[in-house]
């Protein structure tokens, strides 16, 4: 069974919600965000979206870009962040990978290409926020052959789409709780748990929000109607605060004591 799908059937036995950071592999560097991922599970994390970084990142606020902008200086691509996928499982985490990416890397890798790797470094799903509805069809079809579960997305806006997106979704599915780009928000809209209850209508699988959500109050107010909570921007910029201390031996560890409980708290 995916690990994806053991890991939310554990979650609901425990009545849990899972816990699910966004990072930028290769930010600050490839190693740091093997021993981040590390931590991120420590924290109490649950599954991980290991984002590859990205020039034109049209979904993604300040925060992130900043984040793809400086991790794309060691040129870090498709495969490095697969690699730090290995790397961090070989170093004993246990949490299920996402591959997060936009569609232009995973076209110029090369579709063949890239589900061969995919599977080799045991990934376990796969977020395409700019994948073409027309083109899904063939992604799922490689994805399901490689036991990899595709994530669709779905925002408010997708209204009468609901229904077609989420129409044979496996792992489970990602509502965006706002229009616009990713970063932290203060507020959401009033409508936000009945759209969220819209799409549970439509689906069996688990159902977890993400976009905007930066503190412990507000990932709670999620986790009473969802099986998961994305937190992506508020993360990165802890990493980003953290840099001076990571990049300096002495004070490494404090580095990756404040992204810890910093994600500790969410959970
Ligand atoms: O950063 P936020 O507001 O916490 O949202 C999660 C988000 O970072 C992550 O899931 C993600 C990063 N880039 C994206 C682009 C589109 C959709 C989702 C994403």
């Amino acid at each position: 069974m995916n690990l994806i799908d053991q890991t939310f059937n554990r979650l609901k036995e425990n009545e849990q919600t899972a816990l699910i950071p966004f990072l930028t592999i290769g930010d600050p560097d490839l190693d740091t965000s093997v021993e981040i991922i590390a931590e991120l599970e420590a924290a109490g994390a649950d599954i991980v979206e290991l984002g590859v970084p990205y020039s034109d990142p049209l979904a993604d606020g300040p925060v992130i870009q900043r984040a793809s902008q400086r991790a794309l200086k060691h040129q870090v691509n498709i495969v490095s962040c697969m690699e730090a996928a290995v790397k961090a499982r070989a170093a004993g985490v246990k949490l299920p990978f996402i591959l997060f990416t936009y569609y232009n890397p995973v076209l110029q890798f090369g579709l063949d290409r890239f589900f061969d790797e995919v599977k080799r470094h045991d990934i376990s799903g796969l977020i395409i926020p700019d994948l073409p509805v027309e083109e899904s069809a063939e992604i799922t079809k490689r994805a399901e052959a490689a036991e990899i579960h595709v994530i669709p997305l779905v925002a408010p806006t997708s209204q009468a789409r609901i229904k077609s997106i989420v129409a044979g979704a496996k792992g489970f599915v990602y509502c965006v709780s706002s229009l616009g780009v990713t970063g932290e928000r203060s507020s959401f809209f009033d409508g936000v748990e009945g759209f969220i209850g819209q799409v549970k209508e439509y689906t069996d699988i688990p159902v977890a929000v993400g976009f905007g959500i930066s503190n412990g109050e507000q990932a709670a107010r999620f986790a009473r109607i969802c099986d998961g909570v994305v937190v992506g921007s508020a993360i990165v910029r802890q990493i980003e605060e953290a840099i001076p201390l990571l990049q300096n031996t002495d004070t490494r560890q404090e580095g990756l004591l404040q992204i810890r409980k910093f994600v500790a708290q969410l959970k």
